[in-house]
């Protein structure tokens, strides 16, 4: 939706500069910006560059609830909000917070999902009426009498989208909304945030770390850093044509508009138009690209090519077990059962990703070797020894467990205190601990922060704080349930990295996550569940080369590797792909001509290999 120049501003934001208390940095720095109603607007930056202290500002979060000192205004509709009260905001401005669970009030999901019009004082009838029409809009038909509690992190996230849904306000401002989310769910959400935009003109602003399945929704992209909006533009042309700045800033491109780039779909030249092209403009690039090349390369033809173009080859693997689940039933208090006989096995040394929708048990799984979780019948061995006995304490000391959300695990006043704190349990000298800590937080960036309260932090370096806890205490186990919500790629590949050389030097991984492209770049092995049992598993290569069974559970293969089935399937020689990287590398190999090319001489390219017909790439 292109933004109305004629309309006045439905947000004003004028000069606004903040501090946190007791803070000498600025959060924000003499911000100016003005949003039109009816706006998409995706909002993108490094982790802690002050996206949710922005959005804060426009419901008076900030500076009433935060204290700190501001200065500035914010207008709505040309009406200064320097004397309204947060609880008055409501109606007009919805928030969904990074993490749910600090705004879920209610016992079950339809009571939560009525607090809101409840409070308003609405009519009962009406009240019923929307709740339904949420529960639905969230996909959570069915469970409207289940406890919060009982929730998976996915379901509690869509019961707070569902519970500002029914508030049905004029602005919506999403903090990560689909960080928990199985790909199916994204889906749906992300087309629920299109139809509310498109039909009711809600404005949105989106914050996201992981641009792909978002940028092409949005009408306008700006990116934040240490607390000013640098860039403010479209999304495509943004992606594209600062490509560099944004990946130093840890923002990495979405694989379409790499893959688009790569070939030559790009908007870097101001006199051509931005076009984002689609998969099956990618698909058909590709397969003539390569069409050309084979019969350059193996002009006898390709059929008996592909046979021969090796898997990638089974990485030796140390057969002794690490984790051995034996017939593992598990029944919740309420008597729901999640796991029925389930049985599986994790060598020493493996890097796993556990895959599978919202609610499949990958949680609750993790939890068992943790024991926050005991079977109701069944076993569960490490390092072949049963661990029926052993405490949660004692098992930390082998299995090192990052919660989903990091704050269920921060215990302590300080940054220092808490990267100490487990170390100090585990009765470790006072010098080595210092080390430790220090190092750990070194890894994590975090050594700016060593004196500050945890909770002064942003989502994204909490959960960094969570990860250097657990790495001072070198387990021999890293169990990561969801490890990226709320941080920026580039924070996300450095800590992958590091995990992936703790992994090399023999530390066992599992890696619970949404992320089909992380999960690509980094496990070895893929298992796939699917209400309570295991559906796939197998090498990751393999795995994500059954687009069918992964559809069953409601995920997708990354998009290099689709694309490479497709161009399989139509008969094309190329071998199975995981990444942009491995793609990029096949096509320099292949078509040599295209890493050499900028865009405009693909286009020269286009229109000779297509004999004649107008197919124009940009
Ligand atoms: N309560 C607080 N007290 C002091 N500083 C804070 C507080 N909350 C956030 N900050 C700091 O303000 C800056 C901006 O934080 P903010 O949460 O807005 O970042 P963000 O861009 O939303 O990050 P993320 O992507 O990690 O959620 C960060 O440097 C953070 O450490
Ligand atoms: N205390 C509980 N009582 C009853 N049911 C529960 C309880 N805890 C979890 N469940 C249910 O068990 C199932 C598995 O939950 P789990 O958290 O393991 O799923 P998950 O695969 O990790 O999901 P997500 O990707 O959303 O985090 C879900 O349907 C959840 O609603």
């Amino acid at each position: 939706m292109e933004p109305s120049k004629a309309t006045s501003p439905q947000i004003r934001l004028e000069k606004i500069t903040y501090n946190y208390p007791y803070s000498d940095s600025a959060a924000l720095s003499d911000v100016d910006l003005e949003l039109k109603k009816g706006e998409f607007v995706l909002l993108a930056g490094p982790s802690g560059c002050g996206k949710s202290t922005l959005v804060r500002c426009l419901n008076r979060l900030v500076p009433e609830v935060s204290g700190g000192s501001f200065s500035g205004s914010v207008l709505l509709r040309g009406k200064d909000l320097k004397h309204e009260k947060v609880h008055s905001l409501a109606l007009e401005v919805g928030m969904v917070f990074q993490n749910p669970e600090t705004q879920l009030f209610s016992l079950t999901v339809a009571e939560d999902l009525a607090f809101g019009p409840e409070n308003l004082g609405l009519p009962r009838e009406e009240i019923r009426t929307r709740v339904k029409k949420a529960l639905k809009e969230v996909g959570l038909e069915g469970l409207e009498d289940h406890f919060i509690f009982t929730l998976s992190g996915g379901e509690k996230q869509r019961t707070a989208i569902g519970g500002n849904l029914a508030m049905q306000p004029e602005i919506l401002v999403l903090d990560e909304p689909t960080s928990d989310l199985d790909p199916a769910g994204t889906g749906e959400v992300l087309e629920l945030l299109k139809r509310l935009n498109a039909e009711n003109r809600t404005t949105l602003i989106l914050i996201e770390h992981k641009l792909d399945d978002v940028f092409e929704m949005a009408d306008r992209m700006l990116v934040m850093d240490e607390g000013k909006v640098i860039l403010d533009g479209k999304p495509f042309e943004i992606l594209c044509r600062e490509e560099e700045k944004l990946r130093k800033l840890g923002i990495h491109p979405p694989q379409l508009t790499e893959i688009a780039r790569f070939l030559g779909f790009s908007p870097e030249n101001s006199s051509i138009p931005a076009y984002i092209p689609d998969y099956d403009t990618l698909l058909k690039r590709l397969k003539e690209l390569l069409q050309a090349s084979e019969v350059e390369i193996h002009p006898e033809g390709h059929e008996k090519r592909l046979s021969e173009v090796p898997d990638p080859a089974p990485q030796p693997r140390n057969s002794h077990s690490h984790v051995l689940i034996e017939q593992l039933c598990y029944r919740h208090e309420d008597g729901s059962e999640t796991f029925e006989n389930l049985n599986f096995e994790i060598k020493r040394g493996e890097f796993l990703a556990l895959l599978g929708h919202n609610g499949a048990g990958k949680t609750t799984l993790a939890g068992h070797l943790i024991g926050f979780y005991r079977p109701s019948s069944g076993r569960i061995l490490l390092d072949g020894k049963d661990i029926r006995g052993y405490s949660t304490a004692r098992l930390s000391k082998k299995v090192g467990y990052l919660f989903q959300n990091p704050d269920s695990q921060i215990f302590t006043n300080s940054v220092f205190e808490e990267v100490c704190f487990g170390l100090e349990n585990l009765g470790i000298p006072e010098e080595k601990i210092k080390k430790l800590a220090g190092s750990a937080l070194e890894m994590m960036e975090l050594s700016a922060y060593r004196n500050r309260h945890p909770h002064a932090l942003s989502r994204g370096q909490r959960q960094r704080l969570a990860v250097a806890s657990i790495l001072a205490l070198e387990p021999d186990l890293l169990v990561l349930d969801e490890p990226t919500t709320g941080q920026d790629r580039g924070h996300i590949r450095k800590f992958l990295d590091k995990i992936r050389e703790l992994n090399r030097l023999g530390k066992t991984v599992i890696l619970i996550t949404h992320d089909m492209e992380l999960a690509a770049e980094y496990a070895e092995r893929v298992v796939v569940m699917k209400q309570g049992k295991i559906l796939l598993d197998g090498p990751t290569a393999e795995v994500f080369s059954s687009p069918e069974e992964l559809g069953a559970a409601g995920l997708l293969p990354p998009l290099p590797a689709r694309l490479a089935l497709d161009l399989r399937k139509q008969g094309i020689d190329i071998p199975r792909i995981l990444t942009v990287s491995d793609l990029k590398r096949f096509l320099k190999a292949r078509c040599p001509e295209l890493s050499a090319c900028r865009p405009m001489e693909i286009e020269k390219i286009v229109e000779e290999n297509d004999g004649g017909e107008e197919v124009s790439l940009l």
